[in-house]
This record gives structure tokens, sequence and C-alpha cells, in this order.
């Protein structure tokens, strides 16, 4: 792109219509949020305001037109009524100017904006917003997802909460207020792997009777300690060094400073972009499409349709291209101590000596009702498996904050990951689910390859269940990590089903369920 060159960016996704010009920085920006006169966002009530003010919003930063080269637009994911209205103006700025069009994924251009924002280079990604909450980071050619929210979006379920007690919209902000004077009551954490749900959160603190402030406080302690605690799962399995929030419910300062606190302790940095760039902005939109118009990318009219459903690990990264992305920290399985993202391994000669360690980050009832539970259930658990014939250590010994056990010696699954292998790791997990146990955090790091066997390790969000959506999950987290870390996805995912299905009876319910989960996380 010429020197004096400017992109246009329309955003419109849902609550704000924006237009902003970027050339070498950002020329202009200006904004209309539609508010909802009571309840949560109407998508038709919001196409039409945006339909309202895209004339005054649009001229307010087409100063100077003949400089244009690119108009910009977010093409999903998002509402089907406002993405049409944004793509309709798009398209007929990009004939009346002469220039191409960029088709920008929101949730892409939420990242990118924040890279620019705070000079971070590959960082993992908090992405938490309305209707979005995935931990995303780089690698060959693409941003992957390494969790998501599993039901509904961050933001949607602090907004839901409010909206039950006569809050306005949006709640986060309220709910940020009224938690600063409020305390600790227990409600549910829910972490599968590296997914999140936050339904059954909601549900539990609208049905409570505590005072207000107190359940308030609560939702946002526990909702950002899953989501700190995925992000930090992230960061440990992809061994970069930086952590960025983007998105709306960034702009909170208790999810900020939860985020800087569990970055402080792993050593690595953490970023927050300033708040006009946080929550849906033009400026995200424009810069993202200056940097692929800058990389060839353009989107020819006819192929212009909007994409609700837009993932953001379906954007070929091409502005990176020349980057491998960084992935795979060194595991504890080399000897030595290590700090896995909730304890501290320390291998010994004869045996491993695993204990959860404290998480300054959370609030101390919930660390210590999370270091209990957990470290119970683990060593339940893993003699319940092995009674099972699945493959698991042998357990020495056991207290509130540590279990000690036998050392499996092997390949972490991450590093021999080849169908034969992933075979027998399907074997295992069919025995494991056979047993009416979910493993919970099913990652290539958590199997040791050893004489023939996938030995399983890691049972510290272990469950019993005899769910099949349980089962479904717990191995739609497993393909997940197959799919961020692997070329070879799809056939090492069949040879997983081969094994599932040799040592598992209720092997195809389970693997139709993970596929229904799969499509369920595609933008709700
Ligand atoms: C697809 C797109 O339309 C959507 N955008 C979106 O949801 O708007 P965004 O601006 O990124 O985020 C809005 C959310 O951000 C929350 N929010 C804003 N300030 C907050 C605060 N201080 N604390 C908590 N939540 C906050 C709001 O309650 C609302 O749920 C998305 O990115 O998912
Ligand atoms: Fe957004």
């Amino acid at each position: 792109m010429s020197h004096d060159g400017l992109v246009l960016g329309l955003e419109g996704t849902a609550w704000n219509l924006s237009a902003a010009l970027f050339g070498d920085d950002l020329v202009a920006l200006h904004s209309s949020p539609y508010v909802p006169p009571k309840g949560g966002i109407h998508p038709r009530e919001a196409a039409q305001h945006h339909a309202s003010v895209m004339k005054e919003v649009v001229s307010r930063v087409l100063t100077e037109p003949e400089r244009i080269k690119a108009v910009a637009f977010s093409q999903g994911p998002g509402l089907g009524p406002s993405l049409r209205t944004v793509a309709t103006a798009a398209r007929a700025l990009s004939i009346a100017l002469g220039v191409p069009l960029v088709g920008v994924n929101h949730c892409v251009a939420h990242v990118e904006i924040g890279r620019w924002a705070t000079g971070f280079r590959d960082p993992i990604v908090l992405y938490a917003s309305g209707a979005n909450t995935q931990v995303l980071g780089y690698l060959n050619g693409r941003y992957r997802i390494f969790g998501e929210t599993l039901d509904i979006g961050l933001g949607n379920a602090l907004d839901k909460f409010a909206r039950s007690h006569d809050l306005p919209h949006p709640g986060g902000p309220i709910i940020e207020k009224l938690a600063q004077k409020g305390s600790y009551i227990e409600l549910p954490y829910t972490v599968k792997g590296m997914d999140l749900a936050f339904s059954g959160l909601v549900s539990a603190a609208q049905e409570s009777s505590a005072a207000l402030e107190d359940v308030c406080f609560s939702l946002q302690e526990t909702a950002f300690a899953m989501c700190v605690e995925v992000t930090e799962r992230a960061l440990a399995h992809a061994g970069k060094d930086e952590v960025l929030l983007v998105g709306g419910v960034g702009a909170n300062r208790r999810l900020q400073e939860m985020l800087q606190v569990m970055c402080e302790e792993r050593g690595a940095a953490f970023a927050v972009p300033e708040r006009t760039f946080l929550g849906d902005n033009g400026a995200m939109i424009a810069y993202t499409g200056k940097v692929m118009l800058e990389h060839g990318v353009t989107l020819p009219l006819e192929k212009s349709q909007i994409r609700p459903g837009f993932r953001s690990d379906e954007v070929e990264v091409t502005w990176r291209e020349d980057e491998p992305g960084e992935i795979f920290a060194t595991g504890p399985h080399e000897g030595g101590t290590a700090r896995g993202a909730e304890a501290v391994v320390e291998i010994r000669e004869e045996d491993v000596v695993k204990r959860r360690v404290s998480k300054r980050y959370r609030s101390p009832a919930l660390d210590k009702r999370l270091i209990t539970e957990r470290t119970r259930a683990e060593a339940r658990l893993i003699a319940a498996a092995r009674r099972a014939g699945v493959p698991t250590p042998v357990i020495h010994d056991i207290t509130a904050d540590t279990i000690v056990m036998e050392r499996v010696e092997g390949d972490l699954l991450k590093y021999v990951a080849t169908p034969e292998t992933i075979r027998l790791a399907g074997e295992a997990v069919g025995r494991l689910h056979g047993a009416g146990i979910v493993h919970g955090d099913l990652t290539t790091s958590n199997m040791i390859v050893r004489n023939g066997q996938c030995v399983l390790i890691d049972f510290g969000l272990a469950s019993t269940s005899a769910e099949i959506e349980d089962r479904g999950v717990d191995i739609h987290v497993f393909f997940e990590t197959l799919e961020s870390t692997t070329e070879n996805f799809e056939e090492l995912k069949q040879a997983f089903i081969e094994g599932y299905a040799e040592t598992f009876e209720g092997a195809d319910e389970v693997i139709a369920r993970e596929h229904e989960v799969e499509l369920r996380g595609r933008y709700l």
C-alpha cells in the first residue's frame, strides 16, 4: 500500500456502529452505540439503529475519500441483521469509491488491534467479550483456539445475570461496581480441560439468596478465575511468554488484575489495550483490513456475503505466515522439578510428588476449595481407573495438597503423536469411560506412552460420570488439543476413535455427541 493510503473500517456486529480510518496510524474513529431501552440487545433493533446512524458515522471519518485504498468490514461472527446492514453499506462504499473490499473476522480483529495497541508479538490471548470467550494462540498460519466457552460468552453471562436483577444493559460494568463491596460465597466452577461453561454458574447466581454485592463479587471471582486458569494452561502448554487481554469484558479491572498476578507468578508479560480498542470499535476492523490489504487479501463483491458463524480459527493469517509460532514447552517428564499450570511436580528417582500450589489471583476461599477438592478427587479417581484396567500411576501417599505416586517413564504423547500411539490413547480413554470416569483434561501432555500402553496421568479435573455429554466433552477437549497442535488431525482423530470403540461399547453415541459439542461451540 502506498505510503499515504488509508483503509476505511466498518464495525457493527452487535451493539456498536463504528467507523475508522487507518493509515500508518489511526487517523479517525467515530462510534454510535446502540443502547437497548430495556432488556438485552435485540438483533433487529440493533440493525435498525446501525442503518439510521450509518450516514452520520461514516461521513464523520470520510474526510479524504480520494486517499482510501480499501473498505474493510466485519464479515462475522455476529448478529445476522446487524452484519447485513454493515455489509450492504461496505459494498456500496467500495463501489462508489472504486476500491476493493476486505472481509474481516471480528474476533481476529480484536486480537490484531490488541497486538497493535500493546506491541505484543506472539501472545496467548484471552478474548472475552459479550458473545465470545476464547483463549487463542498463533501457530502455523492460524489463530488456534486452545479453549473456549461451551455455552455462552462471559459478557453475556454477566449481562444475563444483571438483567435477572433488573439492572440495565450492559450489566458487566454495573456488576463490577457492585462487586467492590461484596465478599465470597460458593458458586459452581466449571473448567473442562481448556474449555469453560458459564450457564450453570449464572443459574446458581440467579438463584442465590445472598446479598446482591456478594453474588456479584463471587460471580466475578468464579467466572474470571475460570478464564485465568484456562489462559494459564494455554500459556504453559504453548510455551509463550506474553498474555494479551481483549474484548469488552477486558475493561474489567478485577479481570485485568487477576491476569496480571497470574502472569507475574509465571514470569510472563501481561498487557491490555486502552479501553477504546477493547470493546467493539471500527479501528480494529480498519487496522486488520489494512494489514490484510497489504498482504493482498481482498474480497470479491460476489463473495462478500456475511458469515454469522465465522470462527477465528478459519482465518488464514497470511500476514504472519513467516512466523511459525512457538509451541510446546518442555514438560515435567524430563526429570527435576516442573511447574505445571496448577501444581509443582517433582520427578524423583523412584516417584513423583505432585503438590497443588495456591494461586494468588483467586480469592483465598476459592483457592483452598479448589486445591483440596482436586487433590482428593485426583487420588480417588486414579485408583478407581487403575482398578478398571486403565494404565495409570500407582499412588503411594496423599495429603491435603499433595499426592506421591509412581514415576511413569516413557514419552509424552505430544512428542510422539502418531496414529499408533493415538490409538493407544483411544483404548485407554475407552476403558476409563467404561468405568464411569471422565478425565476432564485429556490433552497430549497428560498421556505417557510406555511399553505399548498409553498411561493416563493428571486426574486433577477428573470426575465420576456416565453421562454421554460429559464423555463427549472429554473427547472434544482431546480433539481440540490435537487439532491445535498437529498437522494430520483427521488421521489421528480416526485412530483415536478406532481405539476408543475397541474398548468401550458406547463409543458411537459418544463420538456423535462430540460432534454436536463441536458444532455447538461454533458461535452461539
Ligand atoms: C461478535 C461481537 O459482536 C461481539 N462483541 C461484543 O460482545 O462486544 P464487546 O464490546 O467486545 O463486549 C461487550 C461486553 O463487554 C462487557 N463489559 C464491558 N465493560 C465491562 C466491565 N467493566 N466489566 C465486565 N464486563 C464488561 C459488557 O457487559 C458486554 O457483555 C464479540 O466480540 O463477541
Ligand atoms: Fe466484539
